[in-house]
């Protein structure tokens, strides 16, 4: 009788990425980083998760209604189908801490034996240890950190003291953020002349049609 041989091969560990942000509103920096973590770290899915309740920026100004930033994210992310927006945060209420997002997330069925990766640029890597449960954080997931303008990832001296997984991203850097943004459309430039290097022309065209950023009132719907 001939050896028996099983024709299934080891089930692959799927590999998830979590990209947290305000996205306020979503830019082609977010978009670059994300794409670099697809390619660089082989992801399967990468969610893009929207926070509810940033508490660290809530302090500081008022955000654009958590729906809009969704939206945007929705419209910014649609042709890609590894990439899916994570409401989780907006259907929570209370502070977004990004260790409870991971406890939901990892606790779900889908997840088993997942492979969780949390992406960041350096600016909030520099920041991780004022988070909510942060060494908990590191012991739930691998970071993949990407440079921001211009300074490369590099540990903060209380990270620096316990041991966490980490990947840096090689991404092209991408002189972009949502405050310019603001900023800009504060200042009276429309969004359409943003479009193709800071903002993608999908995510401009609502930001005009719901009149976000300006002084002017958004129109309804
Ligand atoms: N241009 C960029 N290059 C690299 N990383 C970026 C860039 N823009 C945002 N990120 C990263 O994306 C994540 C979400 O960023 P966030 O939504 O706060 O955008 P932001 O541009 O930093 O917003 P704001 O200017 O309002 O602080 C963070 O980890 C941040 O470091
Ligand atoms: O968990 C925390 O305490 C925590 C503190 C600050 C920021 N975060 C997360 O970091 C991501 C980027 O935040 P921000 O403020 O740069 O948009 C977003 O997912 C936030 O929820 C999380």
């Amino acid at each position: 009788m001939p050896a028996t041989t099983s024709s299934s091969s080891p089930a692959r560990i799927r590999r998830i990425g979590l990209f947290g942000g305000s996205f306020d509103p979503v830019h082609v920096g977010h978009r670059q980083l994300a794409e670099c973590a697809l390619a660089q770290l082989g992801l399967d899915e990468l969610r893009w998760v929207v926070a509810g309740q940033p508490w660290q920026k809530e302090r500081a100004r008022e955000l654009a209604p958590a729906a809009d930033r969704a939206a945007m994210v929705a419209l910014a992310i649609a042709d890609e189908p590894r990439f899916r927006l994570e409401r989780c945060e907006l259907d929570r209420s209370g502070p977004s801490y990004t260790i409870d997002t991971v406890d939901q997330l990892q606790a779900r069925p889908d997840a088993a034996g997942a492979q969780w990766f949390l992406l960041l640029g350096q600016d909030q890597y520099a920041n991780l240890a004022t988070w909510h449960r942060w060494p908990e954080l590191l012991q739930r997931v691998e970071l993949a950190v990407a440079a921001r303008d211009g300074q490369p990832p590099r540990t903060s001296a209380a990270l620096a003291a316990v041991p966490h997984r980490l990947s840096v991203l090689a991404m092209p850097p991408v002189a972009v953020s949502s405050t310019a943004l603001r900023t800009a459309l504060q200042g009276g430039a429309s969004a359409r002349s943003l479009v193709p290097d800071r903002l993608a022309a999908a995510v401009a065209q609502y930001v005009e049609r719901r009149g976000l950023y300006h002084s002017t009132p958004a129109r309804p719907g």
